[in-house]
């Protein structure tokens, strides 16, 4: 018998619970049922783990002589079928049919653990509560004064409400991340996290009260199928963070093993029965646990650093889960700790593992970025070296093409410059007269008798012969400016800018006579030559270049018909040398 205080506000009926095991679910059997043949329970808590069997409860209180409403809670929202008897003066003054195999509306108070009014409590009551259930035989009672009960809830709803928050935003998050950058570990932490909230849901009676009240096929279905869910995506999550594939291939073959085992409870489920597979359940949440744990202190004893986020999460979600089988098994009392232990250890372990997962966004970053920089730094080496092979092919085509502009500007025997390019400076030179109103003078000149030093001393002597007349009519003009060139032939022509007709008849006069006087030597024979000179100056603005050309041929001409080695200025009375 219970002595409840008068005052207090939430009595722990447990140490106070006498039970028995029967398979009769009548309740007049077991209201005469001998005190020999009840068990007094012993524990803070009354669990008797998993079983097939059902069980009676009773539990006496003694009469309260105050106002207040009291209440009977349950704590353990997946019991599949409670019957409850209250008993005063040997009469039944109330009856209710709770558990998660009843319609949630069925309740006689709306909360997701089986919570139900006492009658006035001013004479001695008995509580009679028959339990079937193929979850564990947990059947925690707690008295609560209804003040006490619902200001208590509070805290409890915050709690769940924080849990489910934290889990909602780090799922909604990651699936953002996972959007936006597509890692696969997103994808599949974001499916873990949402299958541990829905399992916690489901487990926590909140699923049954908001999700599916009248589902109770589905409700009972839920905690095996979205526990299974949380080891499929939670090992496939393992794989990818740390990369088992290519960095531990055992570990990765245990983790495929594991999948497989839980695809395979998976399909059982819907064969065998709910405690069956319940409890292969928890046995292989432990073990991926476990598993989990090793991968995460392999990798870490690797030197890989988000091994150690991972660690310490994985190993909280161990503890939480330990702890909450441990519960279920009996192994260790139903508390507080116990009770949230799962909780708690899967806030720690979400919490982690996106530290894990950040330190890996880092890492990856980070490799990306090393890959970018070395890509830059070849592609900079690169540049520099077409750069340099560009400046040095460009240096060998200008080299060729002013060697070919010198080839087409020069004349191939003598080396001075040819025709082609005379007749551009000529044209270049009389726009600059005319524009500047300045003489121009050109010098044409013609070997005497040319044909017979060839015919007496060959071609080649001749070749050699117009050489040694080019040399010395660049020798004469060393004037900037000035241009000496073979005009065609044995014709050779000296164009002088800013040269007045006197001045350009005197130099003329020197070209004649410094030929005249350096006879080309062979070492055999001495060849005198003379020239004969045309001369023309243009003034002002009459530099055109047909002009000068045909007016210096003219005085050349002349100067031929009038006997040779001569200088004749166009125009100007013939001087005799
Ligand atoms: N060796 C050599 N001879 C050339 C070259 N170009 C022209 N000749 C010769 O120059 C000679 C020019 O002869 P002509 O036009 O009769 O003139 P010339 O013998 O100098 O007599 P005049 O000009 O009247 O004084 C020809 O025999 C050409 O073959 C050349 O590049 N090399």
């Amino acid at each position: 018998e219970l002595q409840a205080a008068k005052a207090a506000p939430r009595v722990n009926l447990n140490s106070a619970i006498y039970y028995t095991q029967s398979n009769s679910s009548s309740f007049n059997e077991m209201i005469a049922l001998p005190n020999e043949r009840w068990t007094q329970n012993t524990q803070e808590s009354f669990n008797l783990g998993y079983s097939e069997k059902t069980y009676w409860l009773k539990v006496t209180l003694d009469s309260i002589n105050d106002t207040e409403r009291y209440l009977v809670e349950v704590k353990n929202p997946v019991i599949d079928n409670l019957t409850i008897f209250i008993v005063q003066n040997d009469k039944v003054a109330a009856q209710y049919f709770l558990g998660d195999k009843q319609p949630f509306n069925m309740r006689p108070i709306t909360h997701p653990h089986f919570v139900f009014p006492l009658p006035d409590l001013s004479q001695p009551t008995t509580i009679y509560v028959h339990v079937d259930t193929s979850s564990s035989m947990q059947v925690p009672l707690f008295m609560w004064s209804e003040v006490a009960f619902y200001r208590a809830d509070q805290t409890r709803q915050l709690i769940i409400g924080i849990y489910f928050g934290l889990m909602g935003i780090m799922a909604v998050y990651n699936l953002l991340l996972y959007a936006s950058i597509k890692d696969n570990t997103l994808l599949f932490y974001v499916a873990y996290v949402s299958s541990m909230t829905l399992f916690y849901l489901s487990l926590s009676g909140v699923g049954f009260q908001y999700f599916w009240p009248n589902s109770l096929w589905w409700n009972d279905q839920s905690i095996v199928i979205f526990l299974l869910c949380s080891i499929l995506f939670g090992v496939l999550f393992i794989i990818q963070l740390l990369d088992l594939k290519t960095t531990r291939k055992y570990l990765f073959y245990g983790c495929k093993a594991i999948f497989c085992c839980t695809l395979l409870v998976l399909f059982l489920s819907a064969f065998l029965n709910y405690s069956s597979v319940i409890q292969i359940t928890i046995y292989l949440a432990v073990f991926a646990c476990v598993w989990g744990v090793s991968c995460g202190a392999t990798r870490l004893v690797d030197g890989s650093t988000l091994a150690i986020y991972y660690t310490i999460a994985w190993g909280a979600a161990l503890g939480g889960g330990v702890i909450l089988a441990a519960n279920k098994f009996t192994l260790i009392d139903r508390t507080w700790f116990s009770e949230h232990a799962l909780l708690i250890g899967t806030s720690i372990e979400v919490a982690c593992l996106s530290f894990a997962i950040a330190e890996r966004i880092r890492f990856e970053k980070r490799k990306r970025y090393d890959v970018q920089n070395r890509l830059v730094a070849t592609q900079k080496i690169q540049n520099e070296q077409l750069e340099l092979q560009v400046k040095n092919r460009t240096h060998e085509l200008q080299k060729v093409v002013s060697q070919l502009e010198l080839a087409n500007n020069t004349d191939h025997l003598t080396q001075i410059a040819n025709r082609r390019k005379f007749n551009q400076s000529l044209t270049e030179e009389c726009a600059r007269a005319i524009r500047f109103k300045h003489p121009l003078s050109l010098l044409l000149i013609d070997i005497d008798f040319f044909k017979l030093i060839n015919d007496e001393h060959g071609h080649q002597v001749g070749d050699n012969c117009l050489v040694h007349i080019a040399t010395l009519l660049t020798q004469c003009c060393d004037f900037a400016g000035d241009m000496v060139a073979r005009y065609g032939g044995e014709e050779f022509c000296i164009l002088l800018p800013e040269l007045t007709s006197t001045d350009a008849f005197e130099m003329a006069q020197n070209v004649r006579s410094a030929i005249q006087n350096t006879p080309y030597h062979t070492p055999q024979v001495t060849i005198p030559m003379t020239v004969s000179i045309g001369v023309y100056t243009s003034i002002d603005t009459h530099a055109y270049p047909d002009k000068l050309i045909q007016y210096a041929d003219a005085a050349l001409y002349d100067a031929k018909k009038l006997g040779r080695n001569r200088v004749n200025t166009y125009g100007d009375s013939i001087r005799q040398q």
